[in-house]
């Protein structure tokens, strides 16, 4: 099986999220895409919403598609930060069979090469990645750029995808859209909108 990890806190899931996960599951023959939402207990960025919360709206965005699955590994590491090495290294272990690869935006991809992450040399060693092109970045000319990223790419590792629409619907939007008492609704799945409203989540 070919399958995708889509890793994000979701904070919440949006349309674009959704729709991103099926453009490359359709343009790379994904068997399966996996929601990986991150830890609160992440200490780059924290979550506005409750693991619990977040979890429960992935569940209905993905409900109707039978590709998409919520995968809570993250969520029950009880270290501070599971990075991504350590989380490729659980779901290798867990799909010895198959064929993973990392799905993220342009702008990690330039994160990585600048040493950002942890373990980035054995991550991107010892992975591949499907990369999805973002505003104003070139993809080719970051991993050119990068000595970490040029080193390994032997045409296999990153598998650079453009979407074909740049649309840009970031969760940041949608919650300061609901804090402000805006109207995101065709932001993100109405079953996620009604949960939202249902919860009082993201109020200002
Ligand atoms: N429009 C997009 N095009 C390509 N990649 C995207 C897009 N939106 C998000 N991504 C990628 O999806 C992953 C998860 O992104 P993330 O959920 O952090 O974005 P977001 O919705 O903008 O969230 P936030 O506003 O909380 O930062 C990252 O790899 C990011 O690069
Ligand atoms: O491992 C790292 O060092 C690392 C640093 C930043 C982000 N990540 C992962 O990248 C994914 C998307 O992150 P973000 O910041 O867009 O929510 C998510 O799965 C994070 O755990 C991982």
């Amino acid at each position: 099986m070919k399958i995708g990890i889509y890793g994000s806190s979701f904070d919440p899931v949006t349309n674009v999220h959704l729709w991103t996960a099926s453009t490359i599951a359709h343009r790379k023959r994904l068997d399966k895409v996996i929601f990986l939402p991150s830890s609160s207990r992440r200490l780059d960025k924290s979550p506005h919403a409750a693991d619990e919360h977040r979890v429960a709206m992935i569940k209905l965005a993905i409900a109707d598609n039978p590709k998409f699955e919520l995968d809570c590994y993250e969520l029950n590491v009880l270290a501070g930060m599971q990075y991504t090495y350590y989380t490729m290294e659980y779901f290798k272990q867990r799909y010895p069979a198959d064929d993973l690869y990392f799905i993220m935006g342009a702008d990690l991809l330039v994160d990585i090469g600048a040493g950002k992450w942890s373990h980035g040399e054995e991550l991107v060693s010892k992975n591949k990645f499907i990369v999805m092109a973002r505003n104003g970045i070139d993809m080719l000319a970051a991993i050119a750029k990068s000595p970490l990223l040029r080193n390994h790419d032997d045409g296999d590792r990153f598998q650079l995808v453009d979407k074909g629409l740049a649309m840009e619907i970031s969760s940041t939007y949608i919650r300061e859209e609901f804090a402000r008492g805006g109207e995101p609704r065709y932001l993100l799945p109405d079953s996620c909108y009604r949960y939202i409203a249902e919860h009082g989540l993201y109020r200002s």
